[in-house]
């Protein structure tokens, strides 16, 4: 059989102890370039574990971790950044204190100098549809804008992977709809895969191709959507819950 392309992103049996517990287990992963995955899994199952083992905000017990044909284990988080590892974290990391443009002009002055540099941060205002707030403080913007202008950050660093930790808790239905739309246009328009851990099955339906469960820090299943949200074994983790 012919060997797939190689994935974007491979853990191999990736493994964290807290103490006696056992957060992640033997996780072997992996997300194809350009894939749109959801991470599913109740409460505790290890997704927010597994998500700061790949940023590198926690280091594994055992296992390893390849990312576009290197391994990164021991990377620093920003090395990691730097290779194309983006994340948005759950809770908010705008500078309050600056406008919207400045966060954004932050964000990308990392990766462009002066030229184009204002094409870019109009380019992005008008992608994240914050045009009106462009001159607001970040502190002053809804849930909603800042949860936009976050993943606009996170995508200013030209990712090839962005994982976003739960980008819709919190939002109305318009407001997960906008930012599922703006995933899609990120993924279809520059490639960039997307890792994403989230409770809202509504938008795990719309934004996923694959789904991978996590039980109690292991991976219970993987596949489409529908087959998972059809399987006895999730069902019961779930434990009657809407999946
Ligand atoms: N720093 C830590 N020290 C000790 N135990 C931890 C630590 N971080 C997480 N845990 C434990 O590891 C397990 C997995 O937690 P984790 O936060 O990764 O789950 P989760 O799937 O993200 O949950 P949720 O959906 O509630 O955010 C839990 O039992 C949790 O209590």
């Amino acid at each position: 059989m012919a060997a797939g392309p190689e994935p974007l992103l491979a853990t191999d049996g990736l493994r964290k102890e807290f103490g006696g517990l056992t957060a992640t287990d033997d996780v072997s992963l992996t997300v194809s370039p350009g894939e749109r995955r959801c991470l599913i899994g109740p409460n505790g199952a290890g997704k927010s574990t597994l998500l700061s083992l790949l940023t590198g905000q926690l280091d594994p017990t055992a296992g390893s971790i390849r990312f576009a044909g290197e391994e990164i284990d021991g990377l620093a988080p920003h090395e990691r950044v730097d290779r194309g590892l983006s994340v948005k974290f759950q809770v908010p990391s705008v500078y309050g204190a600056f406008s919207t443009r400045e966060n954004l002009r932050l964000a990308l002055q990392r990766r462009r100098s002066g030229d184009g540099l204002e094409e870019a941060i109009d380019e992005s205002l008008a992608r994240f549809d914050l045009v009106e707030e462009a001159e607001m403080d970040a502190s002053a913007l809804s849930h909603g804008q800042k949860q936009r202008l976050e993943i606009a950050i996170a995508s200013a660093l030209d990712p090839s992977l962005l994982l976003l930790d739960e980008p819709v808790a919190g939002l109305s239905v318009e407001e997960t709809d906008r930012i599922v739309e703006l995933l899609i246009d990120l993924n279809e328009s520059r490639g960039i895969a997307l890792l994403v851990i989230e409770h809202d099955m509504a938008f795990v339906r719309a934004l996923a191709e694959r789904v991978t469960v996590l039980h109690q820090g292991a991976i219970l299943t993987e596949g489409e959507m529908e087959s998972v949200a059809n399987d006895p074994t999730v069902r019961e983790v779930y434990l009657g819950e809407e999946v």
